[in-house]
């Protein structure tokens, strides 16, 4: 699509309703609101980490459980600086804020490695998400691409930069805490992912004119190893672990992080710990916004469970390439999307027959007593 044909959500914001392609199936569209908060996901103080005498085994030992139990956790005293973060919200902002000609200079709609767009990185999605996105890939440092970050705001290489530096020293942290927690060697989690990559994904969220109605970004669970979320104070990550039947609502806490586990993480535990499953929804009142920091493995990296306890099974049949379960799991999201398509075609074609048949039957009626007049 030519970026003359795209239109920045920005703009649609002030209509009084949504358009039809973000508009979701009844059974996708949201079930809690925004800001219902629950206190059920984990917050956890990574203060002591370093420090022998009990303090590192706590904190695990709480990681862990979060892991098993959900996938999802906050962290808190994680040592990132304050001041990176601020910077990285402020920047994100005023991106947002440039005006559409601007954000489109570094469109990546053709299929081009990071950049800004609109919805989703998936090319080929049916509905659209409520959002607009800025990606850029950060490591390895070697691989970057600066011809594809923004060079709007003036201070976006050197906040980014530092900013994803920060993370990364953050992400092998925890990495460490999570082969430990399995019993393993500290380095076990990051040896698997041999040179660690990381892509950061800046969403953005305007208000929405109906809400009920759409999703700021659908249902999903994120590919890599972990994912550091950095959110506003506005509420809209939403989890489920029970397939969707019920949800959760994250409540926002000042200065934390929220962890997911991604699929890489889920199958190297064998399992253990859960994928989180999750979604963001939006609102009528407020714009939101989100920092994603996903944690990868190198393509060439090996996929296969880390130990397989007693009596239990391996949850994959043979050891695939990073890259080959990327592709596998955005082909299949994609092929989700457009089976929910056909269905729903079929269930109104399914109608309309239904209601044709009526009209004949009546029609038929109708003639069968003009004959008989
Ligand atoms: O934007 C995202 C979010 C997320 C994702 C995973 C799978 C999906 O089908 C989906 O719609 C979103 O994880 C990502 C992973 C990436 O490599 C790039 C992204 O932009 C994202
Ligand atoms: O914005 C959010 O709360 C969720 C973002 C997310 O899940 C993602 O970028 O993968
Ligand atoms: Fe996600």
């Amino acid at each position: 699509m030519a970026p003359s044909e795209i239109i920045p959500l920005t703009s649609l914001s002030h209509e009084k309703s949504l358009r039809s392609k973000f508009i979701r199936d009844v059974d996708d569209r949201p079930k809690v609101a925004y800001n219902q908060f629950s206190d059920d996901i984990p917050v956890i103080s990574l203060a002591g980490i370093n420090e022998s005498g009990g303090k590192r085994e706590e904190v695990c030992r709480k990681i862990i459980s979060a892991c098993e139990e959900w996938g999802v956790f906050q962290i808190l005293d994680h040592g990132v600086d304050a001041k990176f973060v601020d910077n990285m919200n402020r920047l994100a902002r005023e991106f947002f804020a440039l005006p559409a000609h601007e954000k489109l200079r570094f469109d990546m709609s053709g299929g081009k490695k990071g950049g800004f767009i609109v919805s989703s990185h998936l090319q080929g999605e049916i509905v659209q998400d409520w959002r607009e996105i800025v990606t850029y890939f950060s490591y390895p440092i070697k691989a970057r691409d600066y011809s594809r970050w923004p060079d709007k705001p003036e201070d976006w290489r050197a906040v980014t930069e530092a900013y994803s530096e920060q993370l990364m020293g953050l992400g092998c942290i925890l990495l460490e805490v999570l082969s430990e927690g399995m019993g393993l060697e500290k380095d076990a989690w990051a040896k698997a992912c041999l040179e660690m990559d990381q892509k950061v994904v800046v969403n953005f969220y305007p208000k929405c004119p109906e809400p009920s109605l759409a999703l700021g970004l659908k249902r999903h669970t994120d590919p890599g190893t972990i994912t550091l979320l950095l959110q506003d104070q506005v509420g809209g990550l939403q989890t489920t672990r029970d397939g969707g039947k019920t949800w959760i609502t994250v409540q926002p806490v000042e200065g934390a992080f929220v962890v997911n586990l991604g699929d890489h993480g889920h199958y190297l535990s064998n399992g253990r710990f859960k994928n989180a499953d999750h979604q963001a929804v939006v609102n009528s009142n407020y714009s939101r916004l989100s920092v994603a920091t996903f944690q990868n493995p190198a393509p060439n990296a090996t996929v296969y469970p880390l130990e397989i306890r007693e009596g239990e099974k391996a949850m994959m049949d043979e050891p695939i390439t990073f890259a080959e379960m990327y592709k596998r799991k955005m082909n299949k999201d994609l092929e989700i999307a457009k089976l929910k398509k056909v269905a729903k075609e079929k269930l109104l074609l399914e109608d309309e027959l239904e209601k044709a048949k009526v009209e004949v039957q009546v029609k038929s009626c109708k003639d069968l007593e003009e004959i008989l007049a």
